[in-house]
């Protein structure tokens, strides 16, 4: 028998020589001395652990034997071609940092070469913008990276001198320094102190033992968190397989980050919120975590949740991916864990109260016994009730947009169910005051509205999760306790009071009991509400993601300079930064283009679409056409198709299906990602939306407009690698182009 720790990138091989591959790495864990196996030492060698072993007649695997308990070890380092694994082999060193302690596979130069590691190579001059390295700023000098964390000075000279953020990139993405010292060095270029840089890595001071042998020293380096970034072992053959088979895209599946791990297993006296930048991990945590509780607790009841069906569905699959052994029910409160979006827990709920619970809920949330809840209203009602009653309020107040607001944020947050009850509710937080006569007229249309819809049987669906929690509310008092033991949230800065009103109720304060992801600056629906009103407490409870594992340095300051100079806060009021946020991979600058007419535009989309889709090997489904309306969504469709590009329109829980580029709307494209990415029609007709921002008072007129500058962030950090962004006439404000 002989244990098996796989490399990241052993999952890079072509389909046809997966299959090769896991026989050759099965039959090791088997026995590593069996006669088909070859596996041999090398003849000469930097590290006399390194040993190629036969995949087939032309592939060979790089390993590296470790003798550190009572059978040996093997580190695993891919599959080559003959004569590239042979060289492989003999010039690599797998060996533990000295400053770090951190396992880290190197490349010395071959025996007899003079040719340094690629490190070593001073990147080229800076040929875009001025850049102002931030290693430099910070005073930082070769000697002090490597006696502080154990980076080479060669490779702390090049990335002090890069002149240009390519030159820089082209540093920490070099495949001879290893992934924790590209991130360490990313950390600290964009301003974060050292300590802090540590602490993410998981970096304490590292002792050296000299009682263990070089392989034992080996064997405990792969344990720590930043060697988990390259590393990981494989209990058995379905952790090979596991591996193996997982598409190049998912690494996250398997290596984490140990800020992203340690945010997925630590425990948590309460409440914790993990917020992040679009494209940090915050699902990827949100999903280990979800596995880690279930592993770890067994008998518990877990909920993973979030705003829509579609992101739920995801959610699920990919947990699936994550443990296709893992207990996943549809059914609330089971022991196991349900993955489902918030309202539909909000009507499975209602739905399955008794009579009694129905009506006492009922009249605690809306003053009335008899919801029958059986349809959904929607912004509709505000029309009608406006329409019924006579009031005196101005065109600010008298249209949905306020008055939905209102009677969300403070009359359903707070269980407001007369007149009375509304004229003394502290309003805090809502932009426009009210005075007393104010809210008196506009009780009047709240109390219309609630007339209206009770005539229809219908509740709005922010009522319904109100009253699924005052369901859930009475039944705990009445000593039934909660449905779950343990709730996690992703895209949480979308719920709204009636959200937070039920997740309070889904689970009793404790340990592990919620856990919120969340980013304030893709805030696309609903308010803004201070969690602390509903019992949750985060304050100091709180922690940022800030490595942009999704896009391309480049996608992401364009995305990120879409924010600029814009105030954001955070759920609970705290200004929230975005100038920190940094990825590690690059790709082209995105291409903005302003066409004279909406023929121009559609004839460049369709230029682009073609030229991406020449490659045979490329999935035109990985490309994304994103606007701001569903009417948009159809012209588009018809107007490529009049050009010869067929793309296919994706809506509601619809699923894309393969060999077609995808349109649909930029609220849909929310939690999504593909390849390529065209923003089309940013133009000034269409975003900031006029019709939205029509009548409405200056508060809600900017919270409005901000949240269609979250849109277009969102929209614009769904691309991985290319984006291109367009219009036809001016552009939108929000891009700052100028006309
Ligand atoms: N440790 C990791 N290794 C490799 N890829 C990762 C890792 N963590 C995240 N990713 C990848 O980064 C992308 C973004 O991850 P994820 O969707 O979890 O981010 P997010 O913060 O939830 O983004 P958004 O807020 O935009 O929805 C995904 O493609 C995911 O596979």
């Amino acid at each position: 028998m002989a244990s098996v720790t796989l490399m990241k990138g052993a999952n890079k091989v072509d389909g046809s020589l997966k299959g090769k591959v896991l026989d050759f790495l099965y039959k090791l864990q088997e026995d590593d001395t069996a006669p088909g196996l070859h596996i041999e030492p090398m003849k000469t060698y930097k590290d006399s652990r390194a040993r190629t072993g036969r995949v087939d007649q032309q592939f060979r695997a790089v390993l590296f034997r470790l003798n550190a308990g009572t059978e040996p070890h093997y580190v695993y380092a891919g599959t080559f071609n003959h004569d590239e694994a042979i060289k492989k082999a003999q010039t690599s060193i797998l060996t533990v940092n000295p400053v770090s302690g951190i396992a880290e596979l190197i490349s010395a130069p071959a025996e007899g070469s003079a040719t340094p590691p690629p490190a070593a190579v001073v990147p080229p001059a800076a040929t875009g913008p001025a850049y102002e390295n931030g290693l430099q700023k910070a005073g930082y000098t070769p000697s002090y990276l490597l006696e502080e964390l154990g980076i080479p000075e060669r490779t702390g000279a090049a990335a002090i001198g890069a002149a240009s953020v390519e030159a820089f990139e082209q540093v920490v993405t070099d495949e001879a320094v290893p992934e924790w010292q590209g991130l360490a060095l990313i950390d600290l270029e964009a301003g974060k102190s050292l300590p802090d840089v540590k602490e993410g890595l998981g970096i304490g001071d590292y002792v050296d033992d000299p009682t263990k042998s070089e392989d034992e020293k080996l064997a405990e380096a792969l344990k720590h968190p930043a060697s988990k970034l390259e590393f990981t072992y494989a209990k058995g053959s379905e952790d090979l397989e596991y591996v193996i088979n997982n598409e190049s895209f998912q690494d996250w599946l398997v290596f984490l980050h140990p800020a992203q791990d340690q945010y997925a297993v630590k425990d948590r006296n309460g409440a914790f919120r993990l917020s992040g930048g679009a494209g940090t991990g915050k699902t990827v945590v949100a999903i280990h975590r979800a596995k880690h509780l279930a592993d770890h607790f067994p008998d518990s009841r877990i909920l993973l949740t979030t705003y829509t069906k579609t992101l739920a569905d995801s959610l699920a699959q990919n947990l699936g991916r994550l443990d296709p052994g893992l207990k996943q029910s549809d059914k609330l409160g089971e022991t196991a864990v349900t993955v489902t979006g918030i309202d539909s827990v909000a009507a499975q709920i209602w739905a399955k109260a008794s009579t009694e619970e129905q009506t006492g809920a009922s009249s605690a949330v809306l003053g009335t016994p008899d919801a029958a809840a059986t349809s959904r209203s929607n912004d509709k009602e505000w029309g009608e009730a406006l329409e019924q009653v006579e009031h005196k309020l101005e065109p600010a107040l008298a249209n949905p947009t306020f008055l939905g607001q209102e009677y969300l944020s403070i009359v359903l947050a707070n269980s407001v169910t007369d007149r009375d009850g509304y004229l003394t509710v502290p309003r805090g937080g809502r932009g426009t005051p009210l005075n007393r006569t104010k809210r008196i007229e506009v009780w009047k249309v709240i109390e219309a509205y609630r007339r209206i819809c009770r005539s229809k049987g219908a509740v709005s669906y922010p009522e319904l999760a109100a009253l699924a929690a005052e369901v859930l509310r009475l039944r705990a008092a009445g000593g039934g306790g909660c449905p779950f033991n343990h709730v996690i949230v992703d895209e949480a800065q979308d719920f709204h009071a009636g959200h937070w009103l039920l997740l309070r109720a889904l689970v009793a304060p404790g340990a592990n009991d919620l856990f919120i992801a969340e980013d304030s600056h893709q805030r696309i629906y609903g308010q803004k509400v201070p969690l602390s009103r509903f019992g949750i407490q985060i304050v100091g409870r709180s922690r940022r993601l800030t490595l942009n594992y999704r896009t391309t340095a480049q996608n992401l300051a364009f995305a990120v300079g879409l924010l600029s100079g814009i105030p954001f806060t955070d759920i609970e009021d705290t200004a929230e930064e975005s100038a920190d946020y940094r990825s590690a991979r690059s790709g082209p600058t995105p291409q903005l283009e302003g066409k004279e007419s909406l023929s121009k535009e559609l004839d460049n989309a369709a230029g682009w679409i073609k030229a991406w889709t020449t490659d045979p090997d490329f999935a035109p489904e990985t490309i994304g056409v994103l606007v701001r309306s569903g009417k948009q969504v159809d012209l588009l469709v018809s107007g490529l198709l009049e050009r010869g590009v067929s793309t296919q329109k994706v809506s509601g829980d619809k699923e894309a299906h393969p060999g077609e580029p995808v349109v649909m709307t930029m609220h849909r494209a929310k939690g999504m990602e593909f390849s390529k990415v065209i923003l089309f029609g940013v133009g000034e007709a269409n975003m900031p939306l006029q019709w939205a921002l029509k009548d409405l008072g200056e508060a809600e007129k900017s919270d409005a407009l901000l949240q269609e500058r979250s849109l277009l962030y969102v929209a614009a950090t769904r691309a991985r690698d290319e984006l291109v962004v367009s219009w036809s006439g001016k552009p939108s404000e929000l891009l700052g182009v100028g006309a």
